[in-house]
């Protein structure tokens, strides 16, 4: 049986169409219906067909809804749940896909008082956005993650658990504090310090613009990629995940600092040493079935 027959998805950007693309490739009986408050991006919507129904207002959207999935920017969470929470039926289950959990959990909870409330985030995307960048596979394999509290009903976090592994997600679930430290590390953090290093090489003065662009290495490629995140998107998540990535940053600089006074006294056993662990865990990526170089993983469309 369907966990729901009736999908609602606010935000139409890459997660909003993954899922409405998802959906309708794996439960073709559901009917989803979308909202995006950028009326281009409803437009482009109707012309490709994405969802059954594509509202104007986020109302209209929700109005017999019995799942309801918020896509859009962490900071735009609260907005985005005060819009259609006069028009939200008092049965219905409302997620979201927000990459930080207790600011968002918080919000919607203010903003939506006595909704069921079941927050996640699944671990997977691109570095691209909008509409047309979604794709129904993009959670196939890969985990999602729900953060539940005390206050979130049993049954409804099963219900959201059988609608991603519908989609194909494994579904795991932990408090919003713990998901925020380990997000911080796993995911915050690496793209701070990609946009950082893309930064750097862009504001040499002694390296133009062009050596950089010509004489890009593997890895830098790799940096380049991250850091074409979209900006609204990370902006938020930083402001909204202040804490836990201020602490990761913190032992980050530290563990910076010693790789630094290694080189400059030449300890080459240390340098060997810290390469060594973390080859072993890019085996145990791989090992676990989880390496993205793998051309049938996770972003392989349809
Ligand atoms: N991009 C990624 O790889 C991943 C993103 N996420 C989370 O998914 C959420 C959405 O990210 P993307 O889909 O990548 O962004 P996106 O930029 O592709 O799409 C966001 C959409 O939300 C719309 N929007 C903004 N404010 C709104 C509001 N108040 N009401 C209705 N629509 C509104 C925008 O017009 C835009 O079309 C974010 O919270 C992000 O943290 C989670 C996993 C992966
Ligand atoms: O594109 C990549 O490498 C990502 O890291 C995708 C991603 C971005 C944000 C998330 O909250 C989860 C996954």
């Amino acid at each position: 049986m369907l966990p729901f027959a009736r999908v609602t998805v606010i935000g139409l950007g890459l997660i909003g169409s993954s899922i409405a693309r998802g959906v309708r490739a794996t439960m073709p009986t559901a009917r989803v219906t979308g909202f995006d408050a950028d009326p281009e991006v409803r437009a482009v919507a109707r012309r490709i067909d994405l969802c059954d129904d594509v509202a104007d207002t986020a109302g209209a959207a929700v109005i017999d809804a019995d799942l309801v999935i918020l896509c859009v920017p962490v900071g735009a969470m609260a907005a985005a749940a005060r819009d259609l929470a006069a028009d939200l039926p008092a049965d219905a289950i409302v997620t979201d896909v927000g990459g930080s959990k207790a600011s968002v959990l918080a919000a919607l909870r203010e903003a939506l008082p006595g909704a069921t409330i079941v927050p996640g985030h699944p671990v997977a995307g691109t570095e691209n956005c909008g509409p047309e960048s979604g794709f129904a596979s993009l959670f196939r394999g890969r985990w999602c993650i729900l953060t539940p509290d005390g206050e979130t009903p049993e049954t409804a976090t099963a219900r959201v658990q059988a609608f991603w592994e519908a989609l194909g997600a494994n579904v795991e679930c932990m408090t919003p504090q713990h998901h925020d430290l380990v997000l911080a590390v796993t995911s915050h953090v690496p793209h701070l310090i990609a946009y950082t290093i893309v930064g750097t090489a862009s504001d040499l003065e002694q390296v133009t613009q062009s050596e950089v662009i010509k004489y890009s290495a593997g890895g830098f490629r790799d940096f380049t990629r991250i850091a074409a995140s979209d900006p609204t998107m990370w902006r938020d998540v930083f402001l909204n995940n202040r804490e836990a990535v201020l602490e990761i940053l913190q032992r980050f600089s530290e563990d910076l600092t010693a790789l630094q006074r290694a080189i400059r006294w030449g300890k080459g056993d240390e340098l060997f040493d810290l390469f060594t662990r973390t080859r072993a865990v890019r085996r145990s990526i791989i090992d676990q079935g989880q390496d993205d170089a793998r051309p049938d993983f996770g972003r392989a469309h349809e």
